[in-house]
């Protein structure tokens, strides 16, 4: 079983998949908990490239190439064996945030997006958890966060309210992968709503 979780910046989904990987492990599951962009020694290379630094350092279209090459990495390094292996992965994003944050909110670049995921990813989650929540909300956690992975968050409560709309449309798109999780409340109420929907 391969499951992801996508949604903005801030929305709580490092929490969730944690939560969710956690109940997995207490019940007799093997496990492996990763995120993108990185979960590969070269793919965590690459993540600091894309994650720091100013908002305008990359083109979309040049995005879409490295968090492209990290994905190919983290799936013939880490993901792929897993899978072959019996073992459950849950992925902090995955192929669903290209879509939306370079195919959607950094420019209209949805086909380029989807020609290079037919190349060379090919390979979709059993089920995706998109954790909605209002942008301002999630804008503040991820300032409270603080640290230097702030490049995306940079760009700004439009962006944000962009990328909201483009993750409720991808449910729209994908109605049997995607499943929208209501993230108000605490910790524990959105991870019951992950459980349920699994
Ligand atoms: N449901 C929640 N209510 C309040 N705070 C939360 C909730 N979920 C996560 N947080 C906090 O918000 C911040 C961002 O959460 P995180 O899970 O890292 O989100 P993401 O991975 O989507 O950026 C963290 O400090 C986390 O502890
Ligand atoms: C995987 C991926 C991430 N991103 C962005 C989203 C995040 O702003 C940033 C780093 O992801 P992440 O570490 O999940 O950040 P956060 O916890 O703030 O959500 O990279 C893309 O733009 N495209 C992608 O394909």
């Amino acid at each position: 079983m391969f499951i992801s979780f996508e949604g903005i910046d801030g929305c709580g989904k490092s929490s969730q998949a944690q939560m969710l990987a956690d109940a997995l492990r207490a019940e007799g599951r093997d496990v492996v908990l990763t995120r993108e962009p990185g979960g590969s020694v070269g793919a965590e290379e690459i993540r600091r490239l894309l994650v720091e630094g100013a908002g305008e350092r990359w083109s979309p279209e040049t995005e879409c190439l490295l968090f492209t090459a990290a994905r190919r990495d983290h799936l013939e390094r880490r993901i792929l064996p897993a899978l072959k292996q019996g073992q459950v992965v849950v992925t902090d994003r995955f192929a669903d945030s290209t879509r939306i944050y370079q195919g959607v909110a950094r420019g209209d670049l949805r086909e380029l997006v989807d020609r290079l995921h037919d190349l060379m990813i090919m390979t979709e989650p059993d089920r995706t958890f998109v954790i909605d929540i209002d942008p301002a909300t999630a804008l503040a956690r991820g300032k409270a966060r603080g640290g230097t992975e702030d490049r995306f968050e940079s760009l700004g409560l439009d962006f944000q309210e962009k990328l909201a709309t483009g993750f409720r449309a991808l449910a729209r798109e994908y109605p049997k992968r995607v499943r929208l999780i209501d993230g108000s409340g605490n910790i524990a109420d959105v991870a019951a709503r992950v459980r349920a929907a699994l």
